[in-house]
């Protein structure tokens, strides 16, 4: 993953909320910018909050299609922060403690996102049943 910002020279703690604030936010612009799985799960969750928008959904409802979405982005943040620390460690080599924890990481990210399909129909199915009916 490729951070950069005017501190990237940068090794040592953070001195201010500021400056801490900057580098979480380069994160997460670096996140959408550079992982293709990522702007995936941005456009299903923008869907799935447009749907819930137009089908006026319960707050307990928009409670669970919170959760799940931020879910997904908090499996795929450790599945990217997973590669990005093995890859440097192994130098991209072929490792199998590697191969083990990037397996993993992915297996939470699917996870997850299964997770979040099983409540999307459980939200939005009896919506859509009506729709087509
Ligand atoms: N250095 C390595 N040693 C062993 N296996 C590896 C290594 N790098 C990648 N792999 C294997 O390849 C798979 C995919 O690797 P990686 O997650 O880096 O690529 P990716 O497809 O770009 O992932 P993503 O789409 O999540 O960004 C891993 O799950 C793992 O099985």
């Amino acid at each position: 993953m490729n951070m950069d910002s005017k501190d990237k020279h940068q090794v040592g703690k953070n001195h201010h909320l500021y400056q801490a604030m900057a580098h979480a936010t380069a994160g997460i612009v670096a996140m959408v910018r550079e992982e293709r799985n990522m702007r995936f799960h941005v456009l299903a969750a923008v869907v799935a909050l447009l749907l819930g928008w137009w089908f006026r959904i319960s707050s307990n409802d928009w409670l669970w299609l919170l959760l799940v979405i931020f879910l997904v982005f908090a499996a795929e943040f450790l599945n990217t922060v997973t590669e990005a620390v093995t890859d440097v460690m192994v130098n991209h080599q072929y490792n199998v403690d590697v191969k083990k924890a990037k397996d993993v990481a992915a297996g939470g990210v699917l996870l997850a996102a299964c997770f979040a399909v099983v409540v999307g129909l459980i939200i939005f199915g009896p919506h859509l049943v009506d729709l087509v009916r």
